[in-house]
């Protein structure tokens, strides 16, 4: 069982408000979403579309409902623009995250991702060539430089469609990136999509996971989305992904796992779907009793 002094619990606004699909949810206000969020038993939360962006605004915001910023996501471009682009727009990104009191900034490679192309998500993925791992790796480890002038940490999030999904991937960027200025980001929901052994990848890179997403899979859709070929984008609408104990992944040996282990930090639950099919405060629910259930948190 996990610890509740080692861990913070949160929710991603994804399940309200999607950044991706800007139409899913979109009568879904800023306020219901951070409202039900807490209802629900959550104090934390990442950054959605639909937040202000004015720090004060957003701290009063949150500080009413006893929640707080974990993190957000930042899109790089590493292997497909000058690495001063990213790096300016990194900038920004982390003195927001800092003013709002963040400890990491969720990072992910953009660079020929095909998350928002009209593509079948199963056979599209980039593949990185030797130069492109490189430019990715280096520009990492400069990005992870920035994040520590300010006592923050980067976190690389692995994603479905982009060149880090695969478990041979995550591996690579590991070894190929300084432990101590690049930290992983393990997203269960995206491994197990990706055909991935979820608990290996969070065995093998333990020290080195400082953010988790709580994603689950419907199997049954997931292989509707592969054999009618699917985009990224139409399998989230058609509900490949839901909340932890919705779906098929079992996530008893993942909590086991972290429990036995050094983790300390945020726990989110990030579960992208159609609001209007899945109301976003009874899946908060679901995913809040399945992990007090199953997690002892
Ligand atoms: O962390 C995430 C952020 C989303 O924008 C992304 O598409 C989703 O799948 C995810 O895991
Ligand atoms: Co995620």
């Amino acid at each position: 069982m996990l610890k509740e002094q080692n861990v913070k619990l949160g929710i991603c606004p994804i399940g309200w408000t999607n950044d991706d699909m800007p139409e899913l949810g979109s009568a879904n206000t800023f306020e219901q979403c951070v409202s039900e969020m807490a209802l629900a038993g959550y104090t934390g939360t990442e950054v959605g579309n639909k937040y202000p962006r004015d720090t004060k605004q957003l701290r009063k915001a949150l500080e009413l409902r006893n929640m707080e910023i974990a993190s957000a996501w930042f899109s790089a471009f590493l292997t497909t623009e000058p690495y001063e682009k990213t790096e300016a727009a990194f900038l920004e990104h982390r003195d927001f995250l800092y003013e709002m009191g963040a400890e990491v900034i969720v990072v992910s490679e953009q660079g020929q991702s095909i998350q928002k192309e009209n593509v079948p998500l199963f056979e599209a993925k980039p593949i990185f060539t030797e130069e492109e791992w490189t430019a990715l790796a280096d520009g990492l480890n400069r990005l992870g430089k920035r994040a520590r002038e300010k006592d923050m940490d980067i976190v690389f999030h692995h994603h479905m469609g982009t060149g880090v999904q695969t478990t041979a991937e995550v591996n690579r960027l590991m070894e190929m990136t300084d432990e101590k200025l690049v930290s992983l980001l393990y997203d269960t929901g995206h491994l197990y999509l990706s055909g991935e052994d979820p608990v290996e990848v969070l065995k093998t890179h333990l020290p080195r996971i400082k953010h988790v997403h709580l994603k689950d899979v419907r199997e049954d859709v997931a292989r509707q989305v592969k054999v009618e070929r699917s985009t990224f984008l139409e399998g989230v609408r058609k509900g490949m992904f839901t909340v932890p104990g919705n779906g098929s992944i079992d996530f008893l040996p993942i909590f086991d796992t972290l429990a036995s282990s050094e983790y300390r930090g945020w726990l989110l639950v990030e579960a992208e779907q159609d609001p209007a099919l899945a109301n976003p405060l009874e899946y908060a629910l679901i995913a809040r009793n399945y992990i007090r259930e199953k997690a002892g948190v």
